[in-house]
């Protein structure tokens, strides 16, 4: 089943076209990683999954209803990569805040908290936090709601590689209960993680893969190598 059905979505951006029209879905209860250079035009199209961008054309379905239909308000978590936690709030009051707002219990909100990394700072003020952590507890405010469909904007931008890999892990359990995750990421290492791949680069579609179909396309082991391959490939036949 897909949890997400984006059909011809075009976007303009102030008077550039960032999305000239993307077709593709997203399938539930996997980790689908949106990859692409800086400006391809990954956040643009995790807005439009979300319903806070306007858009110019095109359908995009959540949970099958319109994107940013209040039926899916609670449904759809959206983690930005500017993170949106009180500052002046400690990073336990910050989640349980956002539990109460889900009906969720501070036992609840203690859990998201610990599955981010950040019990032992959970007592600290979100103003003195680093910002790594910053991001996390961002994303455990997301957490905490128990959404089906997770949008995550470079969730793993400053973090350790320890810490990094068990962020994806947690991804992958989160999956594994059923949640549909939407990840982007320009770190092409991160791709390999991934259960399948969208590929962006100046807001056009490269791939819409796996990783293990990429590298057997890109005739190569190395994803990033995998992808150039792929781009180059695709400008021969345009030439
Ligand atoms: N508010 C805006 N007005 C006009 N153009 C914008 C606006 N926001 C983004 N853009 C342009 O849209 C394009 C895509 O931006 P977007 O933020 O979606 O890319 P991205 O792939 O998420 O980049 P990054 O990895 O750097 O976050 C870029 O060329 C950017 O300059």
């Amino acid at each position: 089943m897909d949890a997400v059905t984006v059909t011809d979505l075009g976007v303009d951006r102030g008077r550039r076209r960032v999305l000239p029209g993307l077709s593709f879905a997203v399938p539930a209860g996997q980790v689908t990683g949106l990859l692409g250079p800086s400006g391809s035009g990954k956040t643009t199209l995790m807005r439009a999954l979300v319903g806070v961008q306007q858009v110019r054309s095109g359908q995009v379905t959540v949970l099958g209803e319109p994107a940013g239909s209040p039926g899916l308000r609670a449904r759809v978590g959206y983690v930005t990569q500017a993170p949106s936690v009180y500052d002046d709030l400690t990073v336990r009051e910050n989640a349980r805040y956002f539990a109460s707002l889900y009906g969720m219990s501070a036992r609840e909100a203690d859990a998201a908290i610990a599955d981010v990394g950040l019990a032992d700072a959970a007592g600290q003020l979100v103003a003195d936090l680093s910002g790594g952590q910053r991001g996390r507890a961002s994303l455990a405010c997301a957490l905490v709601g128990s959404p089906e469909v997770l949008v995550l904007d470079e969730p793993t931008v400053g973090l350790d590689p320890v810490l990094r890999v068990e962020l994806w892990e947690r991804f992958h359990a989160l999956a594994a209960a059923g949640t549909t995750l939407i990840v982007s990421s320009h770190v092409m290492d991160e791709a390999g993680r991934c259960d399948r791949l969208l590929l962006l680069r100046a807001g056009e579609l490269i791939a819409d893969s796996t990783p293990a179909q990429l590298r057997a396309d890109g005739r190569s082991e190395d994803l990033e190598e995998a992808f150039l391959n792929v781009v180059r490939a695709r400008e021969e036949v345009a030439a």
